[in-house]
C-alpha cells in the first residue's frame, strides 16, 4: 500500500489525527529501564503498544537514536511496528537535504534500512535533491514548509517572487510541480495556525504533518480549524514529549496512553 493510502486508512480506522512522536531521551526514562542494554527500544516499543489505539502514525526523530549510537534499536523498532501494528505508518523525521547522489543514500537509509513509510526533507536545495525520494513511488516525502520554531521566520517569511512569503512559495512548488505522483506532504507548525490556514488554502487536500502541540504549546482547536481538509481529515498532528514523559513514575505506560487518548479526543472535539 502506498503511503497516502496507508495514512488515509489509518485516519479512518483509528478515528485519529494524532501522530505519536518518538524522541527517546534516556535521562528521562523510568527507573525500571535505567541501565537496560536496549532501553531505547524497550521504552519506544512500550510507548507504541500503549498509544497505537489512539494514533494515526508514529514519528521517530532519528537524532535521538543516532546520538546514542542506537540506530540498530531504531531498525528493530521499525520492524516491530510493521509486524505488530501493520496499519500504522512510520514517518522518519530526519529533515534530510543534500545533492542528488547523497540524497539517493538518504532515501535508501529511510525507506530500505528503516522501512519508513515517509521521511521529512528540506526543500532548501531544490527539486533535484527531492527527486531521489520521489523515485520510491510508494513512499511519502514530507517537505518542511512553515516549521514550528520561532526562528523559522528568519527565512520562511522572506518575500520571494511576487511578494509571496517563502513558506507559501514552497507550498505552491510542492503542490504544483513536485507532487506529480501524490506522494508529498508538508510540515507546518501548530504554533502558527494562521500560516496553517494559508498553506491549506494553497495546497488543497495535501496531507500536513503538524508538530507543535503539547510541549511547544500550540493550541489544538485553532490548529485543527486551520488545517482540516475538505474530507474532515488531512493532518498528522504530532506530540512527542508530552506523551512520552507524561509520568516519570511506575505508571509511565498508563500516563502515556492517557495523554495520547486525551490528545486524540481534544483533536476530534475540534473537527
Ligand atoms: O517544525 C518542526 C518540525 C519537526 N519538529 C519535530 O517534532 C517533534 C516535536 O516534539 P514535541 O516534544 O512534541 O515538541 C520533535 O521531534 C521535533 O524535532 C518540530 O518540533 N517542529
Amino acid at each position: 500500500m502506498i503511503f497516502t493510502q496507508k495514512l488515509e486508512h489509518a485516519w479512518a480506522t483509528s478515528n485519529s489525527m494524532l501522530m505519536v512522536g518518538l524522541d527517546p531521551d534516556p535521562q528521562r526514562f523510568p527507573a525500571e529501564l535505567q541501565g537496560h542494554p536496549n532501553a531505547i527500544f524497550e521504552f519506544c516499543r512500550a510507548i507504541v503498544d500503549v498509544t497505537a489505539p489512539y494514533a494515526c502514525g508514529i514519528k521517530p526523530q532519528i537524532a535521538y537514536f543516532s546520538a546514542m549510537r542506537a540506530e540498530d534499536q531504531l531498525e528493530a523498532l521499525c520492524e516491530y511496528i510493521h509486524e505488530h501494528h501493520p496499519g500504522l505508518p512510520i514517518v522518519l523525521d530526519a529533515k534530510r537535504g543534500d545533492i542528488g547522489s547523497t540524497a539517493e543514500q538518504y532515501a535508501r537509509e529511510a525507506y530500505e534500512r528503516y522501512q519508513a513509510d515517509a521521511v521529512t526533507v528540506s526543500p532548501y536545495m531544490g527539486f533535484d535533491t527531492i527527486q531521489p525520494y520521489l523515485a520510491w513511488n510508494s513512499k511519502g516525502v514530507i517537505v518542511l514548509c512553515r516549521t514550528s520554531n520561532k526562528g523559522g521566520s528568519d527565512l520562511q517569511f522572506i518575500e520571494s517572487k511576487d511578494d509571496t512569503p517563502l513558506y507559501l512559495h514552497v507550498a505552491g512548488l510542492v503542490a504544483d510541480h513536485w507532487n506529480t505522483n501524490g506522494q508529498c506532504a508538508l510540515v507546518v507548525g501548530a504554533t502558527f495556525p494562521e500560516e496553517i490556514a494559508r498553506v491549506r488554502e494553497r495546497v488543497g487536500d495535501m496531507p500536513l504533518l503538524v508538530p507543535g502541540i503539547g510541549a511547544q504549546g500550540g493550541d489544538i482547536p485553532s490548529t485543527v480549524k486551520a488545517g482540516i481538509d475538505s474530507k474532515g481529515t488531512g493532518m498528522m498532528i504530532n506530540s512527542s514529549r508530552a506523551i512520552l514523559y507524561a509520568s516519570g513514575g511506575d505508571d509511565w505506560r498508563e500516563a502515556a496512553a492517557l495523554a495520547a487518548r486525551t490528545t486524540r479526543d481534544a483533536i476530534n472535539a475540534a473537527r
